[in-house]
C-alpha cells in the first residue's frame, strides 16, 4: 500500500471559481484512472505530489514554505475519471535572462512523471487554464495570419482563406523540379510549405534548393502580379543549425524576405525548437507543423494530452500558426467537435472543454488544416467551422489535380468563393472550370459527396 497522501496534496474544498479569481495557480484537468487496488483520491493526491513537491514517501526535509507551494487537487469524479489539479505559479521555472516562464517547466511538471506511476493505470490532461500573470509571462505569437494578409494586399482583418500546398512527392525531387513544382502551384495559390521530412538532403540540399525557390517565386509574383509565401522547414537537433538554415534563407530572399515563414516540426523537436525559432526570428511568421503528436493525441490514447492541448500550448509559446487537423473532412483522424482547437487559439476567449480562457490580448494562431483535403472537401469543411480565415495546405489537393498545380491551386480559391457565396458546389462548378476538374480528379470524393455530379457536370468537369 503506498502513503496515503491526500490529507496533503488535495483539497476538495477549494472552489475553482475562487482559484480562477486569485489568479495565483494554473489549473489542470485530466482524465485519470488508478490501478486496480488503489482508492481514486488516494491516487489523485500521489499525482498531485509527484507532480510538485513530493515524492511517494514523506521526507525529512520538507519545510513549510514546501507546503505552500504544493499542487492541490481540487475535484474529482471518479465516475467519469475527471481529476483537476491547481499548480501554484511558484512551482514553474523561470529563464535567468529575462524571469520569463517557459513551456518544458509547465510539461515537466503537469506531464511529467506522472505519466508512468506504477499506481496510476493512465492519465491525459484535456484542459488548462493560464492566469493572466503566465500569459503576461509567455512570449505568445509575434506574427500571424494578419501580417501574411497584409503582404498579400488584403484587410489585416477578415482577410480570408490562404490557398496553399505542400510540396509533393514529400520527398524525392532534386533542386530543379522541385522548385518548378513550387512555381506550377504559385500560378494558382498563395502558400507553399515544405514538407515536414524536407529538409537539406543529399538530392537537394537547401543551399541549391532555396535560391531556385526564391527564382520560382520572384517569377510568379511578376506573372501573376500577387505576393507569394513560401514556410520553409528549418527544423533540426542543433539550434545552431536551425539559425544557419534560417539565415541562409533570409539572405537568399533578400527584399522578400518579409514573404518567407519558418516551419518546425514543433512535437518532435519540442518547445525548446519552438522557442528558438520564435525569439530568433520574430519577424518571420512561426509554422509549427505537429508531426508525431498522434502517438499521444490520437482519440484512442489515455495518455499525455490531446490535440486541443497541444494548440493551445503552441499559442502560448509563440506559434504564429499551428496544424489543427480537418475535422473529419481530410485524411488524418479528427471530428467535427475539434473546431473547438481553432476557435481557441484564434479567439481572445473562449470556452475549453473545462476551463473559460481569456486571453487578454494575446496575439492569435492561424489553425492550418491539412491532411488530404481538396477543393471538393473545403464547402463543408467552412460550413463546420463557420469561417475561412486559416491557412489551407492541400498537397494531393494540388499536385493530383488533372489539369495542373496552378489549376488544382485555383479550385482551392473557388471552393472557398463557392463556400462564402453560400453557393451549391454542382451549380458554382457549372461556372468554374478548375472547380469543375476537381470532381473529376477526386472521383472518389465527387461519387461520396456529390451523388449524381457525373451527370449533372457532365463533359465540363470530364474533359480537359
Ligand atoms: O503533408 C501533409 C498533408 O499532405 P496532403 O495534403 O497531401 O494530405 C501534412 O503533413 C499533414 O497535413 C499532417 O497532418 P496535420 O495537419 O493534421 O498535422
Ligand atoms: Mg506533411
Amino acid at each position: 500500500m503506498a502513503l496515503d497522501q491526500s490529507k496533503r496534496y488535495a483539497d476538495l474544498s477549494l472552489k475553482e471559481a475562487d482559484l480562477i479569481a486569485g489568479g495565483k495557480h494554473i489549473l489542470c484537468a485530466y482524465k485519470m484512472k488508478p490501478k486496480a487496488g488503489t482508492g481514486y483520491l488516494e491516487a489523485a493526491a500521489h499525482f498531485a505530489a509527484e507532480s510538485s513537491t513530493g515524492t511517494n514517501v514523506e521526507v525529512c526535509t520538507t519545510d513549510d514554505f514546501t507546503k505552500g507551494v504544493d499542487a492541490l487537487v481540487y475535484y474529482i469524479d471518479e465516475k467519469t475519471e475527471d481529476m483537476r489539479i491547481a499548480y501554484p505559479l511558484d512551482l514553474f521555472d523561470r529563464n535567468v535572462i529575462d524571469g520569463r516562464m517557459m513551456m518544458v517547466s509547465f510539461l515537466t511538471l503537469t506531464i511529467g512523471n506522472n505519466q508512468g506511476m506504477g499506481d496510476i493505470e493512465y492519465g491525459q490532461m484535456i484542459d488548462f487554464w493560464v492566469p493572466p500573470r503566465a500569459l503576461q509571462l509567455f512570449d505568445g505569437p509575434s506574427k500571424n495570419i494578419s501580417d501574411l494578409w497584409r503582404i498579400l494586399g488584403r484587410p489585416v482583418e477578415d482577410g480570408g482563406y490562404i490557398a496553399g500546398t505542400i510540396i509533393k512527392p514529400k520527398l524525392g525531387l532534386r533542386p530543379e523540379p522541385f522548385a518548378e513544382a513550387a512555381y506550377q502551384f504559385w500560378l494558382g495559390g498563395d502558400f507553399i510549405k515544405n514538407d515536414e521530412p524536407q529538409g537539406n538532403q543529399t538530392f537537394a540540399p537547401i543551399k541549391k534548393v532555396m535560391p531556385l525557390v526564391y527564382d520560382a517565386m520572384k517569377r510568379a509574383q511578376d506573372e501573376t502580379g500577387e505576393a507569394k509565401l513560401f514556410s520553409m522547414n528549418i527544423t533540426a537537433d542543433d539550434h545552431f543549425e536551425m539559425c544557419a538554415r534560417a539565415d541562409f534563407a533570409l539572405e537568399t530572399f533578400g527584399s522578400d524576405a518579409d514573404k518567407l515563414a519558418f516551419l518546425v516540426d514543433g512535437f518532435v523537436g519540442g518547445p525548446g525548437m519552438v522557442t528558438t525559432a520564435r525569439r530568433q526570428y520574430p519577424n518571420q511568421y512561426l509554422h509549427y507543423h505537429r508531426a508525431g503528436h498522434g502517438m499521444i493525441t490520437s482519440p484512442s490514447s489515455k495518455r499525455g494530452y490531446t490535440a486541443f492541448v497541444l494548440a493551445k500550448m503552441a499559442r502560448l509559446q509563440g506559434a504564429s500558426g499551428i496544424h489543427v487537423g480537418t475535422m473529419g473532412y481530410g485524411k488524418m483522424e479528427g471530428g467535427a467537435d475539434d473546431r473547438v482547437i481553432a476557435y481557441m487559439i484564434e479567439r481572445d476567449a473562449c470556452e475549453g472543454p473545462i476551463y473559460y480562457q481569456e486571453w487578454h490580448g494575446m496575439k492569435a494562431t492561424t489553425p492550418i488544416i491539412s491532411g488530404g483535403m481538396n477543393a471538393l472537401r473545403l464547402p463543408g469543411f467552412f460550413k463546420n467551422l463557420g469561417h475561412g480565415n486559416v491557412i489551407n495546405t492541400a498537397g494531393g489537393g494540388s499536385y493530383g489535380h488533372l489539369d495542373s498545380p496552378a489549376a488544382g491551386a485555383k479550385s482551392l480559391r473557388q471552393a472557398y468563393e463557392c463556400w462564402k457565396a453560400g453557393a451549391d458546389p454542382i451549380e458554382y462548378a457549372k461556372e468554374h472550370k478548375e472547380f469543375a476538374r476537381a470532381f473529376a480528379s477526386f472521383p472518389h470524393d465527387a461519387d461520396a459527396l456529390f451523388p449524381g455530379w457525373r451527370e449533372q457536370l457532365g463533359s465540363f468537369a470530364t474533359e480537359a
